[in-house]
């Protein structure tokens, strides 16, 4: 039997001057699926994420990738997985066309370079503005330029943070229709972030609901909504929060 694509298992950071990140939590991700951790702002996604995608170290807890530990094989773990940060603002120099091929080259190379580097400015459809210095880019083209390649690179795991942030409504419709078609055609399982709860519900096969370094809630979004008698996640996380909110 395959193993999950993603394990997290009592997963704690602890930054420097013992600021926590995340506290304790455990989630599965299966082979093939969307999910998506939600939750409001420093509620430990970005956490989280970075150190699924071996960029830093837990404080404690195990956390495995197609079976492999991040911390003990973080290399075998990068060649799974792409990921977009946050906040993906480097290379101002570069043309968006210089950008995607770099990127691409990290992980293809031959006619398949060029096949994920044809795939990606299809994507980005940003016409002209692929020969020009990102530096030139609105925060959305960033953005999109972003995602389109770390689609293109169709990895087993795709972690995404926050993909829709700064684009307009009809972008971000398109990116998240590209996610999903994506993790249909291709199989690419997709962990991502995101503060919209609506997006999320749009958007996921099973959400995690984040809050001060807790997993408060797990499950599909129409499992959360029944179970707490709700009509969308915000409902959900509106009546989860008070009973957490005297953890300090
Ligand atoms: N480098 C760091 N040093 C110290 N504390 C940090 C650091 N990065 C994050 N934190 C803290 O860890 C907690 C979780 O932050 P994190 O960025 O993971 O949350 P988030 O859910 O992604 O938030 P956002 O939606 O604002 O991006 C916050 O209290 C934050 O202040």
């Amino acid at each position: 039997m395959n193993p999950p694509a993603v394990v997290v298992k009592d997963l704690v950071k602890i930054y420097g001057r013992g600021s926590i990140g995340v506290d304790g939590i455990s989630f599965t991700v299966e082979s093939g699926e969307i999910y998506a951790l939600i939750g409001p702002n420093g509620s430990g996604k970005t956490t989280t994420l970075r150190i699924i995608a071996t960029l830093i170290k837990p404080t404690r807890g195990l956390v495995l990738v197609y079976g492999v530990n991040v911390v003990a094989e973080p290399l075998r773990v990068r060649s799974m997985i792409s990921y977009l940060p946050e906040e993906a603002g480097a290379y101002r120099d570069l043309t968006g066309f210089d950008f995607v091929k770099f990127m691409l080259s990290l992980r293809f190379s031959g006619r398949r370079l060029e096949e994920a580097v044809e795939e990606a400015i299809t994507i980005a459809d940003l016409g002209n503005y692929l020969k020009k210095p990102i530096r030139t880019y609105s925060k959305g083209m960033k953005r999109i330029l972003a995602v389109a390649t770390v689609l293109a690179s169709k990895p087993k795991l795709l972690i995404l943070d926050e993909p829709t942030t700064g684009l307009d409504v009809e972008k971000s419709i398109y990116v998240r229709n590209l996610i999903k078609k994506y993790n249909k055609e291709y199989k690419i399982t997709v962990l991502l972030s995101s503060h919209n709860m609506l997006e999320v519900e749009y958007l996921s096969h099973r959400v995690g609901m984040l809050y001060k370094g807790k997993l408060i809630a797990e499950g599909t979004p129409e499992q959360l909504k029944k179970s707490m008698n709700s009509s969308n996640l915000e409902e959900v996380f509106v009546k989860l929060k008070p009973s957490y909110d005297t953890i300090k």
